[in-house]
């Protein structure tokens, strides 16, 4: 039988923090273990320089399949590192932030074999206990590797990591972790050094000051491999750190707690690689299920968890679009005009899970543009994600900002989407622009769309089955243009 989503009582609880955050800072020498030469990304069609066309007023409709967390599998491709043997990961997006993550995990002489969403990781030749700065500094995921290379090895040298630019990102609340669990933390020549006494972590009590995801996984691996009960307490409650913890309990750890904000770790000396199938992706679910929504369509998506998703669904069903979940990993949108008449705005405040997530407000800034009303958007994870509101203004939307607060004017308010021929320069991955667009007359234009590439899987070509007219325009085109 269908379920038809009401929207819940989701009140929002100010979350505690300590905002200021800093880098160690303690020079010294230090000669590289090792920097292997990074291997060409598999797949050598998509450029930094591509563009995507986008004719807006396409309706949707169909079924568009979602793909495997992207946030997970990196964070497994981390994990991976704490096994013995192979691990035959399913359910791997091909993404260029994963491909960059078997980069960093190749740096280090870990061999992977990537076949159709599978991919087999064999960690008996590490080599080197210093993954490639290159590759660690393109993506914040990078960075989580420290983890288990610390508590198997002892020791581990890993550069700071990238990521997308959407506040300072800093790492104290990893380097305090560490420490709790017994190891040295110092900064050498832009690289974070971290050993271990006598080449064991020794399990500790640690308050997460946040409850920042990337810290919560890499000392959740940590633990897996320290001697001894490790307590996590403020800990992420995401559903990408459940799967980690699901995915090493499966390779013999003992993690417990996962889900809630206490994990309680009973240290293991060794732990076998597994077989495993990653979640599917909420975000790009999410980003669908707005996209169905800001172009007034209809159409379903699967594989999903729908309780991965409840935040965002209670906003649309305030909005007024109606989601029905046709199987239990099946869920139908229909926001169509004809049925549903004018959407009704509403306003959000992101937070960690279980509240409205981070990684959906700039495609949900989108769609309050053509909802009525005035509506308020918090951003109370990264001080710097608005940046795509100056793209937005560039397709004709009104939104005022100040600080991390926007005040998103709906269509009855002035805001629609108009012009011909905008060209969004450096449009950041989370697509919104690009939703933008479909909502907009006429033809826009994405460049930089290498950002939308790091973390959603062939998104024109879904888009296009859907009904879009959406194209990629390979930069080698441009160029005989
Ligand atoms: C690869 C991955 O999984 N990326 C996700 C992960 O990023 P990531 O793990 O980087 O996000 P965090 O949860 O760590 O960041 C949340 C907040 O904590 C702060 N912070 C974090 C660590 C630290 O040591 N000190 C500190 O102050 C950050 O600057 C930020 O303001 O969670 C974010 C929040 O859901 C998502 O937007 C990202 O898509
Ligand atoms: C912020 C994101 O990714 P990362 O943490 O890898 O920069 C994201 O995927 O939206």
């Amino acid at each position: 039988m269908a379920l038809i989503f009401k929207p819940s009582n989701n009140l929002y609880h100010s979350l505690p923090r300590n905002s200021t955050s800093h880098l160690l800072r303690t020079p010294s020498f230090y000669t590289p273990i090792s920097c292997f030469r990074l291997p060409q990304s598999p797949n050598q069609t998509q450029s930094s320089d591509d563009k995507f066309i986008i004719v807006g007023g396409s309706k949707l409709s169909g079924h568009v399949h979602i793909s495997g967390s992207k946030n997970s599998a990196l964070a497994v491709l981390a994990g991976t590192l704490c096994c013995s043997g192979n691990s035959k990961l399913h359910n791997i997006p091909n993404v260029s932030d994963i491909r960059t993550m078997i980069l960093v995990l190749e740096s280090l002489g870990v061999e992977v074999d990537v076949y159709n969403g599978e991919v087999t990781v064999d960690t008996h030749g590490i080599r080197s206990l210093e993954p490639c700065a290159d590759a660690v500094g393109k993506i914040r995921a990078g960075f989580f590797v420290g983890g288990p290379l610390l508590a198997r090895f002892g020791e581990a040298m890993v550069a700071l990591p990238g990521g997308c630019d959407i506040g300072a990102r800093p790492i104290d609340i990893y380097v305090r972790g560490f420490r709790a669990l017994g190891a040295t933390v110092e900064m050498r020549q832009r690289q974070l050094y971290a050993c271990a006494k006598n080449g064991r972590l020794i399990g500790g009590k640690f308050r997460l000051d946040f409850p920042s995801v990337g810290a919560t996984e890499t000392l959740m691996m940590a633990a897996s491999m320290a001697d001894g009960v490790t307590v996590l307490s403020n800990v992420a409650q995401e559903p990408e750190v459940v799967d980690l913890a699901q995915f090493l309990t499966h390779c013999g750890a003992s993690v417990e707690g996962a889900g809630s904000p206490t994990l309680v770790i009973n240290g293991r000396k060794k732990l076998q690689g597994p077989e495993y199938s990653i979640i599917p992706d909420r975000i790009e679910a999410g980003t669908f299920m707005l996209a169905a929504a800001i172009t007034r369509s209809c159409f379903s998506m699967s594989p999903i968890i729908p309780c991965h998703l409840s935040a965002v669904m209670d906003k649309l069903s305030v909005s007024g679009c109606q989601i029905i979940q046709k199987t239990p990993n099946t869920l139908e949108i229909a926001a169509t005009s004809k049925t549903r008449g004018s959407l009704q705005g509403f306003s959000i405040r992101t937070g960690p899970y279980p509240h409205f997530p981070t990684d959906l407000q700039p495609q949900t800034t989108v769609l309050l543009t053509i909802c009525n009303g005035s509506n308020i958007v918090e951003e109370l994870v990264f001080e710097e994600r608005m940046g795509h509101v100056r793209e937005l203004e560039k397709l004709g939307a009104r939104i005022r900002v100040s600080g991390s607060t926007a005040l998103v004017y709906g269509k009855d308010q002035g805001s629609w989407f108009l012009r011909f021929q905008c060209c969004c320069k450096g449009s950041k991955k989370w697509s919104c622009t690009c939703f933008g667009g479909m909502a907009a007359e006429g033809i826009t234009e994405i460049e930089g769309v290498t950002h939308i590439d790091r973390g959603y899987e062939n998104l024109e070509m879904k888009l296009h089955s859907l009904g879009a007219d959406t194209v990629r325009r390979p930069s080698s085109l441009e160029t005989q243009l």
